[in-house]
């Protein structure tokens, strides 16, 4: 299946971001962060703790716009982009189904979900509220509501932390069927080797802050080929080649 919308690539040149406090201590996260997220290709950013992860999806985002640099974000016959944060920030007066349908474009209100819920196990749980909801089955509407406005660039930023590892693991299974049946382009933060050598198509690794491109791994295997052993000898030669980033 195509992915949706989409038609360019996911673009990023960031010359530099800085942050300055108001005493006038400046901190330079970002510098000179080029990289690309091909058409429809799932990528992951990983970099040690402070590299500057967070903050460049906020700048792709628009939520940080004092930088230097630029980016282009992929387009197509639409240009929505959805964003999966560790928060799920579900309205709590609103049940699941309502949570997911308010948060989609006004051509899209009345679209049928069934096939979404039930790939993300959610069909039993539409009318439940936020409250009723495990933090790992929040985490599932929430990739729920931003696969069901088919974004042309899906953001992620680590939203498999805090959670056990077993519903942790199962969520990735759940993203990779619902991301299969829906396929975006998306850019995913983590800091988790395992977890990115499960999920994507390349592993964008970043240097130590200030933040810049040290090399990217590609993972051109399908992921139905992804077994423990080859797991193990991915996990192995990533090592390898970043050690003395990680
Ligand atoms: N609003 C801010 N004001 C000042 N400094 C900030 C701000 N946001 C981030 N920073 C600093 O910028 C650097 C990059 O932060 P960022 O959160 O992007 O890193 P990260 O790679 O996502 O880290 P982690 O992996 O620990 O989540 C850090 O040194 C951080 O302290």
């Amino acid at each position: 299946m195509q992915p949706v919308g989409a038609v360019a690539p996911l673009r990023v040149d960031i010359a530099e971001k800085t942050f300055r406090s108001a005493q006038g201590v400046s901190v330079t996260a970002l510098k000179d962060l080029s990289f690309e997220v091909r058409h429809g290709e799932f990528a992951c950013l990983l970099g040690p703790s402070g590299c500057g992860k967070t903050t460049t999806l906020r700048i792709l985002l628009g939520l940080e716009k004092d930088f230097t640099g630029s980016f282009r974000l992929p387009g197509g016959e639409h240009n929505r982009v959805a964003a999966v944060f560790q928060e799920p920030t579900l309205l709590p007066w609103r049940t699941v189904e309502e949570n997911i349908r308010l948060a989609l474009p006004k051509s899209l209100r009345q679209t049928d979900l069934d096939s979404l819920f039930q790939t993300l196990g959610l069909s039993t749980m539409r009318s439940l509220y936020p409250s009723e909801l495990s933090l790992g089955l929040a985490r599932r509407v929430a990739l729920a509501r931003a696969f069901a406005t088919e974004p042309a660039v899906l953001f992620l930023d680590e939203p498999f932390v805090s959670l056990d590892e077993q519903t942790a693991e199962r969520l990735r299974y759940l993203l990779l069927s619902v991301w299969s049946a829906r396929p975006t382009t998306a850019l995913m933060v983590t800091h988790n080797v395992r977890e990115a050598l499960m999920l994507s198509d390349r592993i964008i690794v970043l240097s130590p802050r200030p933040g810049h491109v040290r090399g990217v791994f590609d993972v051109r295997l399908p992921r139905q080929y992804r077994n423990p052993q080859v797991m193990s000898d991915l996990g192995r030669s990533f090592r390898e080649k970043f050690a003395d980033v990680l």
